[in-house]
């Protein structure tokens, strides 16, 4: 189904108890959570937690152990990556990935022809490669761009797909406070052009505080708070379960 004849979708994401384990290993239990249309909300917890994880399962990398993860009431737990990409639903990754040897161009144009798009959807990337610096850079190999712009192309291709619900998992890891900033705008422009949810997995609090108005606490595979950014880490628990790591982070 190409993306132009797609059922229209308002892009809500119901995740309802949701739990992930291998053999006696619980990497989250008891996960729930909504996003709504448009939504912007933030994950973050230390180290281990299971929020990578989280991410796996929602975006079709594993299946749950259990519970239900509806994307506009329609159950996608368990279903493939490249379904849930043309119903909506893409993630992007910590590790960009490209296809290594491939131009930014070709990098873009398999992400087309995989998730559907229509070849229209150059005219809505122009203005996102540009504001990347990725414009210049569409005949270099993508393994040759510097690893900030890898990452900004490894978001540009999750939005070839022109999804409906974005999670992006630390999108900011290892950027300079430049390219950072980059990471705002994509998510702004996101947002702006066709009022896309996103989760996003940070360890940048400063990001998070900026972006999200809400966000969720994991904490050894548990849901341990989740609301505004003031509130949530200025709670002693929040707090005990980073020892120290919020503060931190914001210094470096
Ligand atoms: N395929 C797997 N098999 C077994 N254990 C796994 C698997 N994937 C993840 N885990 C375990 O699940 C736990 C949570 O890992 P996960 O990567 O989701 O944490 P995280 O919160 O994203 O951590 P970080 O912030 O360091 O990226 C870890 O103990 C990890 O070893």
């Amino acid at each position: 189904m190409s993306a132009d004849n797609a059922p229209e979708r308002s892009g809500s994401l119901d995740v309802r108890s949701i739990t992930k384990s291998f053999g006696g290993l619980h990497v989250f239990s008891d996960v729930s959570f909504r996003l709504a249309p448009g939504e912007l909300m933030g994950v973050i917890g230390p180290n281990g937690a299971g929020k990578t994880t989280l991410i796996n399962v929602i975006s079709g990398k594993l299946p749950p152990s259990a519970g239900s993860i509806l994307l506009d009431g329609r159950e996608i737990g368990g279903m493939p990556f490249h379904t849930l990409s043309r119903l909506g639903l893409v993630r992007s990754f910590q590790q960009t990935n490209t296809f290594k040897s491939a131009t930014v161009r070709e990098n873009l144009a398999r992400a087309i022809r995989f998730s559907g798009s229509p070849p229209s959807i150059w005219d809505k990337l122009d203005g996102m490669l540009r504001q990347f610096d990725l414009a210049p850079r569409l005949d270099i190999p993508s393994d040759k761009l510097p690893y900030g712009l890898q990452k900004m192309l490894g978001l540009v291709l999750a939005y070839t797909t022109s999804p409906r619900v974005l999670l992006l998992d630390e999108p900011a890891a290892g950027l300079e406070r430049r390219e950072r900033q980059q990471v705002d705008a994509f998510v702004q422009a996101v947002q702006a052009d066709h009022g896309c949810a996103v989760l996003i997995v940070e360890h940048d609090m400063d990001l998070i505080k900026r972006l999200c108005p809400r966000i969720l606490v994991l904490d050894a595979g548990r849901i341990l708070a989740e609301g505004p950014p003031a509130e949530v880490l200025a709670r002693p628990d929040v707090i005990a379960a980073y020892m120290g790591i919020v503060e931190d982070e914001e210094a470096a």
